[in-house]
């Protein structure tokens, strides 16, 4: 009790310190436990296993207003699904953990089964179990996802390598614009209903890249993955830290879509929808560290598979474990806010 009083309390550390609270290193030297996107342990048949867990809690991931049960059940497996596509796995079964508040309606249950079910029914993983409880207010979710992979294939934050070019499989922003739109919704009234939609898609109801990584896991060219969930910056910075490397980021080459130029439009200022892109959170992409010589050969065949463009944003070079981001050749001090759930790291 006396210790309590004298202890600041956490908002003083970052999220990263947090978690060294419970564990000696971030980064263990085999890829094993904590520090990647899933922890990675002997599976069945020779394969690797991968598990990984993440919570969403209400005022703090959504607002109940703000997403549809069905959407919200959607978007509590999808973020878990985008991690075992982070480490080139198939996901196969998963754990589902909630706190419902008493006062919640049977039907918001059912609707937030139904969008949950249809995600897991289309990449064909089973629930498994989970946890049921009482809470005072919020909802939280809490899932826990399973997975394997081939042990050659399994892509680790710490392989990025000097002189791999850093790729990203779509767009950036788009999600953290739909949220600015949730949050002022007269303030975008210049958007088309289609452009709207598709930001408030990207937001609602992200789209897990499971494919794309298991493609991708497949290439010995790919170094290291990992899924952008906190925004570019940083979960590049994941990446260098625990690849000891520094990654250069260009803003010009960042993938905008229309609906997030348009976003940005009205003021004209087209820096700062580089640097929102850049920093914004929840696009559930991956990032990817790929071998120099290999990464043409690699854009055309992902071209022919999935009709999309794997785009190039950027290098890895000898350096700090830092992340430049730069504007025409020079670095940049990008302003725009990072998601943080606690202090700067
Ligand atoms: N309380 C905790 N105790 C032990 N390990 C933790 C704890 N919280 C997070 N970790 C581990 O720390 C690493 C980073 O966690 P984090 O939640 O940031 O994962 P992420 O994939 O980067 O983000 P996201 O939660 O958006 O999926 C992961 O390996 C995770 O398992
Ligand atoms: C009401 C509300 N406020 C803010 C946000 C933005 N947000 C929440 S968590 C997160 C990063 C990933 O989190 P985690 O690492 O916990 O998976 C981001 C960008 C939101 N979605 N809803
Ligand atoms: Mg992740």
């Amino acid at each position: 009790m006396a210790d309590s009083l004298n202890s600041p309390n956490i908002s003083d550390l970052s999220e990263e310190q947090i978690i060294a609270l419970f564990a000696d290193s971030l980064s263990s030297a085999d890829g094993i436990g904590i520090g990647d996107d899933s922890s990675v342990t002997e599976g069945p048949s020779g394969l690797k296993q991968f598990l990984s867990t993440d919570l969403i809690v209400e005022h703090v991931h959504f607002r109940r207003q703000d997403i549809s049960a069905h959407f919200l059940g959607h978007k509590a497996l999808a973020v878990n699904l985008s991690d075992i596509a982070a480490m080139g796995g198939r996901p196969n079964g998963f754990y589902l953990s909630l706190a419902l508040p008493k006062e919640l309606s049977v039907s918001w249950l059912r609707q937030f089964r139904d969008g949950l079910l249809a995600l897991a029914k289309k990449h064909n993983i089973l629930l498994l179990g989970g946890d049921t409880t009482r809470s005072q207010n919020d909802i939280i979710v809490n899932i826990t996802i399973t997975g394997v992979g081939k042990p050659r294939q399994v892509k680790l934050r710490s392989e990025a390598k000097v002189g791999d070019v850093l790729c990203v499989t779509g767009t950036l922003g788009d999600s953290a614009a739909g949220l600015k739109i949730l949050s002022n919704p007269d303030q975008y009234a210049h958007l088309t209903k289609s452009e709207r939609q598709q930001l408030l898609e990207s937001h609602q109801q992200p789209k897990p890249e499971v494919e794309k990584g298991q493609w991708l896991s497949q290439e010995k060219a790919v170094h290291a993955m990992i899924d952008v969930s906190d925004g570019l910056l940083r979960d590049a910075h994941h990446i260098a830290q625990q690849s000891q490397c520094r990654l250069n980021i260009e803003l010009e080459q960042l993938p905008l879509s229309q609906a997030f130029k348009s976003f940005y439009e009205k003021n004209g200022i087209n820096k700062q929808a580089q640097e929102f892109a850049v920093a914004g959170g929840e696009d559930y992409r991956l990032l990817l560290a790929v071998a120099e010589d290999a990464v043409k050969d690699l854009q055309k065949r992902y071209k022919q598979k999935f009709s999309t463009i794997l785009h190039q944003i950027g290098s890895v070079s000898k350096g700090d474990s830092e992340v430049e981001i730069l504007r025409d050749g020079s670095p940049v001090e990008v302003k725009e806010q990072e998601f943080k759930h606690f202090k700067e790291s």
